[in-house]
């Protein structure tokens, strides 16, 4: 029997609980603000009321690794068992890595990421393309061999972005163009529906990068930027209207920020799920 693809999976659990991505990210400041100390067990409380308020209606969560990294090893322990408690929750886990390397370095970070046994058996991450989307080839390729999935980043919510992804190179397709090319290429050779590739696609960006999203085919679209940022789940149909069932809309703070009350979370949650859910319905 073959894996099953994570876009398989995700359309599933999208239809069953909501497209939504949480944005696990225990940063200091929310550590404080939820009365924690700024230590392992405080990310571990922190990651377990998240988990309560979650119980089995999250599709998608994404840990930010920055975070987890920031307490040493220990952090990164922490990290494998909060994992763990989503795995057991049915939701799907996407770290937020942004690895972006040569080829062969490249290869053993997805070897870290991808795959029963491996250090953290993600069903999907996010990397950055910034030496050359053919070095992200192979870690696509074992994406797709564990039914995981590589997000890449192609338009970022923050501007700085914005020169580097808008500069136009020497064919006259800006860089972000050219990974969306490279990123539906990378699925098309995949087989059909298995979708390996994803693209962040900020949910800030203006309706001129609709190109870029029709560029990327049916590729999943992780969306940040609602919230915190300044966009609103308002923002996703004028980019993403005719690929509605692709997006994850993910957001971190404006759920986090209702903690640490457990009731009060699930209603932040809520509060972003049900506008996700009628995104997705095209309602
Ligand atoms: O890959 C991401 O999730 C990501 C890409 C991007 O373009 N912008 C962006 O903010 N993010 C991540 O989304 C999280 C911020 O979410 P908010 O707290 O909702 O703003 C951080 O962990 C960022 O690293």
């Amino acid at each position: 029997m073959t894996t099953p693809s994570f876009a398989q999976r995700f359309a599933k659990l999208a239809d069953e609980r909501s497209p939504f991505c949480l944005g696990l990210d225990p940063s200091r400041d929310v550590l404080a603000r939820w009365n924690l100390p700024d230590t392992t067990q405080g990310l571990s409380d922190f990651c377990d009321r998240l988990a309560d308020a979650a119980g089995e209606t999250l599709a998608v969560v994404k840990p930010q690794s920055a975070f987890f990294e920031r307490h040493g090893p220990e952090g990164l322990v922490v990290l494998q068992r909060v994992l763990q408690r989503f795995r057991a929750a049915g939701t799907l886990t996407l770290l937020d890595v942004k690895r972006g390397d040569i080829g062969s370095t490249m290869d053993a970070y997805a070897e870290s990421l991808f795959g029963r046994g491996s250090a953290y058996d993600v069903d999907a991450a996010t990397f950055t393309a910034y030496l050359g989307l053919g070095a992200l080839a192979k870690t696509v390729e074992r994406a797709r061999a564990h039914g995981a999935c590589a997000f890449v980043v192609v338009r970022s919510s923050n501007p700085e972005g914005v020169p580097v992804q808008n500069a136009v190179g020497g064919d006259g397709r800006t860089v972000a163009q050219a990974v969306a090319d490279g990123l539906r290429e990378l699925n098309e050779k995949a087989g059909p529906g298995v979708l390996p590739a994803g693209a962040v696609m900020g949910a800030t960006l203006p309706p001129a990068d609709r190109d870029v999203v029709e560029r990327l085919g049916n590729a999943l679209l992780l969306t940040p930027g609602i919230g915190s940022q300044g966009a609103g789940f308002s923002d996703l149909p004028k980019l993403f209207s005719g690929r509605e069932r692709q997006v994850l809309p993910t957001a971190a703070r404006s759920v986090l920020e209702a903690g640490p009350d457990v009731a009060a979370l699930k209603k932040a949650l809520e509060a972003h799920q049900a506008p996700s859910r009628a995104f997705r319905e095209g309602a």
